[in-house]
């Protein structure tokens, strides 16, 4: 965790003024009083973090310094949320539901600021104080004081040990230490287990609450090749598994891509792990031209500009579908480079328009089902305390409708990716084991063989054929899973 800003200027009070009797309040971080807006913001409205962020950033006028210690503030609190609950609970000895949300949002980010930044104990207690008495109950001051003050006295390491001590089980404990639900702890487990890797869970955990280096995409017919992009701008390398990826190693990515000499439109920011999963579908073999690829699920469209590229390389043609109109909109502005291979269309996957009508039939089809997102939780610090195991049966129905209507405008022959950014098994394995049962002409692909083809160096996947699951501890992209299909010609 970067200490960035531990100690951010202590000007700009944004709130309050001289309470009765006229003495001036002390002042407080404008970077702390965004951060508390945007764990409340979070918690009352359901906001993404990110967005709650740059808006509330962009309100109260932050320069980047403060905009990072405003940042490092709410997302590290959000992301060891459960770890420091329990941590709360073990110093102010009361369960965490029975401590008012404002004051339990003030103790998050002052324990973010002792154990997380290594923010000097006294800087980091008397400001949080002060924080609660400017935007919770006065009278609970002293209550967060205590509390804070105890949980400095001890070390990160003792933490960790006392929350062994006090936990029910060996799955509590580490999803404490490890800041994840109990569930998603066991839904991980079971994935890594089944491919005979549950030794990696704990190495999987501290891989989700990393943030993640950014990638870029340089799509096909870039006019560039990665190694050349490198050359030219020395914040992006030759890094990663996907042939078409390059690593920035830090600064604003816009200004990277805007320096990478490729053409508009074609370097983007993406996720590798997104990159190999559009890639095998469109390297699994050969394409030819006037072939006809479908992209099913396509918003916001990062998938969709690889195909778009690989589409117009190969003179296929790509339709891709979006059921929300406003995503669809995304996907449009995603393919500016590549707009003259494809076709962009809003409607409902499950239902024919999708498809341009009962009878069309494609050669290619992306099913990138909307899923739990278990594999993406490095990128947003809140989603894994949003999700419920109640709403898989939701979205696993769904992901079989969506792949029930693709396969029935596959054409002879076809080749179908059904792809999750989830490892959960229900919406992997499960998924294809059903929809083979339901399908007996599908044949499955060897994925793990497409990928390792088109990987820039060996990929670490179990042996033996079958579908790929990638891992962020392990490849260092989101948890992709990639299946292939097709349909006997
Ligand atoms: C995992 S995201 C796709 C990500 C995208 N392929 C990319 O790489 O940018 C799933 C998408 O499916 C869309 N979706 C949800 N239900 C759908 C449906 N019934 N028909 C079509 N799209 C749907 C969601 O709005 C979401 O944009």
């Amino acid at each position: 965790m970067s200490g960035a800003g531990a100690r951010g200027p202590r000007g700009g009070a944004s709130r309050g003024g001289a309470p009765r009797g006229g003495a001036p309040r002390a002042r407080i971080s404008a970077a702390r009083l965004v951060a508390y807006d945007v764990l409340r913001d979070v918690e009352e409205r359901d906001a993404y973090a990110n967005l709650a962020l740059s808006a509330r950033i962009g309100d109260a006028g932050l320069a980047a310094r403060d905009a990072a210690l405003a940042t490092e503030l709410a997302a590290g609190a959000l992301r060891w949320r459960g770890r420091y609950d329990r941590i709360i609970e073990l110093a102010a000895e009361r369960p965490i539901d029975r401590i008012d949300p404002r004051t339990r949002n003030v103790l998050r980010l002052g324990v973010h600021q002792l154990l997380g930044m290594r923010t000097a104990s006294h800087a980091a207690v008397n400001e949080s104080v002060e924080l609660q008495r400017r935007v919770a109950n006065a009278s609970a001051a002293g209550f967060v004081n205590g509390v804070l003050r105890a949980i400095g006295r001890e070390t990160d390491a003792a933490w960790d040990a006392r929350i062994d001590a006090e936990a029910r089980t060996a799955d509590d404990a580490l999803a404490a230490r490890s800041s994840h639900p109990g569930w998603v702890l066991r839904a991980l487990r079971d994935a890594l287990r089944a491919e005979g890797r549950a030794d990696e869970l704990e190495a999987l955990l501290g891989a989700d609450n990393d943030a993640p280096r950014v990638s870029l995409a340089l799509l096909p017919g870039a006019g560039i090749e990665p190694e050349e992009v490198a050359a030219r701008e020395e914040s992006l390398a030759v890094v990663g598994p996907s042939p078409i990826g390059l690593e920035l190693s830090g600064g604003d990515p816009a200004r990277a891509i805007a320096r990478s000499g490729a053409a508009h439109g074609f370097a983007r920011v993406q996720d590798q792990g997104s990159q190999l999963a559009a890639l095998a579908l469109a390297r699994a073999r050969e394409a030819a031209a006037g072939e006809r690829w479908l992209d099913l699920c396509a918003g916001p469209g990062g998938k969709t500009a690889v195909l778009g590229a690989e589409a117009l390389a190969a003179g296929a043609r790509l339709r891709a579908n979006e059921v929300s109109a406003h995503r669809a909109e995304l996907v449009r502005r995603s393919v500016t480079g590549v707009a003259e291979a494809v076709e962009v269309v809003s409607h409902d996957g499950r239902e024919a328009a999708a498809f341009g009508g009962d009878d069309a039939r494609f050669d290619r089809i992306l099913v990138d089902a909307p899923c739990s997102g278990l594999g993406a939780l490095r990128r947003r610090p809140e989603a894994r305390w949003r999700k419920r195991p109640a709403d898989l049966p939701e979205l696993t129905a769904l992901q079989g409708e969506l792949l029930d209507a693709a396969v029935a405008h596959l054409a002879p022959g076809g080749l179908l990716a059904y792809v999750t950014c989830s490892p959960h098994l229900a919406e992997t394995r499960v998924a294809v084991e059903r929809l083979r049962r339901r399908r007996p002409a599908l044949e499955e692909l060897d994925a793990r063989a497409v990928l390792q083809g088109i990987a820039r160096g060996p990929l670490d996947l179990p042996e033996g054929p079958g579908a790929a699951q990638l891992w962020p501890h392990r490849h260092g992209t989101d948890a992709m899973f990639i299946a292939l299909l097709t349909r006997a010609a």
